[in-house]
């Protein structure tokens, strides 16, 4: 026996028929109950109410504008249901979103590593550099198309998906509507196309869910959460709504909190942390670099094979051991003068000077300074690799024998 998901679009029309913006009411039906439950009926009426003042002469129009189908397993809040959605013997199927952003492709090489090449999808809505193309299986994906997202989840059986998609802080900020549309409405056509196929669902949250009024030094998992950047309230949202999904439906929703994220062979997209990347590109090509935050500025940071790997073994952890579905994961904290200090061991003559950009100043500041991940330590084992002083002379040297590479060519 099925279950279904109905969302329902209320529409309200004023009296000279134009229609008033729709909202919608999430409702579950067996067979030929759905019009009976008690539930929609009594939500219609709320709905109906709650729009109808005495003066208005509205009419609504209530109307089912997507279906889910989802197992009865699903719709239990027994934990031990939700981590399995394919068979143990089998490798998982896995589409990546957002795939070829600063962690994509990472994400896609050490999943394939596991998996097998043809099992792991890279997605994104821009077109591939010919290296990525040629790596393995790549299609066009954009989160605002459910039924494009819908047919990829079906024709391909993917198992597991990865939401990599974003708007990050800074270019969120630049562009509020934007950051809106990718991280609010696509995450909800993630949600929905996972709950309706029963997928294992990963979506990383960040340091940017905390706020000014967050325990800053460090942050725990639970605490005040009021971010003041776009970025930040979508990610709370996402957080909050997988969380909602997983006890109400049953949704296996995976969350890992990521500090800023260092990499070598990938440029970030527009964050706060980004500086900790560019540093390294220019120390090593010109010995110097420009700072947009404050020498001062503390943030928990973590080289990108530590992310990676945290976001396959939560992954692949056993359900009984995920006694919360969002963590905090950190590696390190460093300030830019402490990073600075740390790349002139390696390179003598570095110099860092500082021209403060405001806006991202502001976001750094309503940041965490660090980062208390012992819940994921304690619950699945997490542990980092990589510290300050392991970090630096990696990137110095893959960034240094890459230009080598590229002088020698
Ligand atoms: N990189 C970090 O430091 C960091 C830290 C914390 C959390 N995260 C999270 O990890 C995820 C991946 O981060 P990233 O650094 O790779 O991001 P990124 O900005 O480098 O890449 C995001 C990708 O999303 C794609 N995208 C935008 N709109 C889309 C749409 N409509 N449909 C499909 N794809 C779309 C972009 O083309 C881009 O390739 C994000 O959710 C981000 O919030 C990243
Ligand atoms: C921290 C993270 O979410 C991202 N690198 C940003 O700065 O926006």
């Amino acid at each position: 026996m099925t279950a279904s998901l109905d969302i329902l679009s209320i529409t309200v029309y004023n009296d000279q028929e134009k229609r008033i913006e729709p909202f919608y009411l999430y409702s579950f039906r067996l067979s030929r109950l759905v019009t009976e439950m008690p539930v929609i009926r009594a939500l219609t009426k709320a709905a109906k109410q709650a729009l109808l003042t005495p003066g208005c002469r509205c009419r609504t129009a209530v109307t089912a504008v997507r279906t889910i189908s989802v197992s009865p397993r699903q719709v239990t809040s027994d934990a031990s249901f939700h981590s399995v959605s394919f068979s143990e013997t089998d490798h998982p199927k896995v589409l990546i979103t957002g795939g070829l952003g600063q962690l994509g492709v990472g994400l896609a090489k050490i999943l394939r590593k596991r998996f097998g090449n043809n099992n792991v999808i890279l997605s994104d809505i821009r077109k591939p550099p010919s290296h990525v193309f040629h790596s393995g299986p790549f299609i066009y994906s954009d989160i605002l198309d459910y039924k494009n997202l819908r047919e990829i989840v079906v024709n391909n059986r993917i198992t597991w998906l990865v939401h990599y998609s974003a708007v990050l802080s800074a270019v969120g900020e630049a562009n509020v509507q934007l950051a809106r549309e990718v991280n609010i409405t696509g995450l909800h056509n993630i949600l929905d196309i996972a709950a309706e196929h029963g997928l294992r669902l990963f979506v990383p949250s960040t340091i940017g869910a905390f706020g000014p009024t967050s325990p800053r030094d460090p942050t725990p998992d639970l605490c005040v959460q009021r971010p003041r950047t776009i970025y930040g309230v979508s990610k709370v949202h996402a957080e909050l709504m997988g969380e909602y999904y997983h006890h109400r439906y049953g949704l296996d929703f995976r969350c890992l909190r990521y500090p800023g994220i260092i990499s070598a062979d990938s440029q970030p997209g527009g964050g706060t942390t980004d500086y900790a990347v560019a540093i390294f590109h220019d120390a090593s090509k010109n010995g110097k670099f420009e700072c947009n935050l404050k020498p001062g500025t503390r943030l928990p940071m973590m080289y990108i094979d530590d992310c990676l790997r945290a976001t396959l073994e939560v992954m692949e952890a056993p359900t009984e051991q995920l006694r919360m579905r969002t963590y905090n994961i950190n590696a390190m904290s460093f300030s830019p003068e402490e990073l600075a200090a740390e790349v002139k061991k390696q390179i003598p003559d570095f110099q860092i000077t500082y021209n403060i950009d405001h806006i991202r100043q502001a976001i750094a500041d309503s940041w965490p300074m660090n980062f208390d991940d012992g819940n994921a330590r304690n619950d699945w084992g997490w542990k980092h690799d990589y510290d300050l002083p392991e970090l630096v002379t990696t990137m110095l040297n893959f960034i240094g024998s890459d230009s080598r590479l590229a002088h020698a060519n």
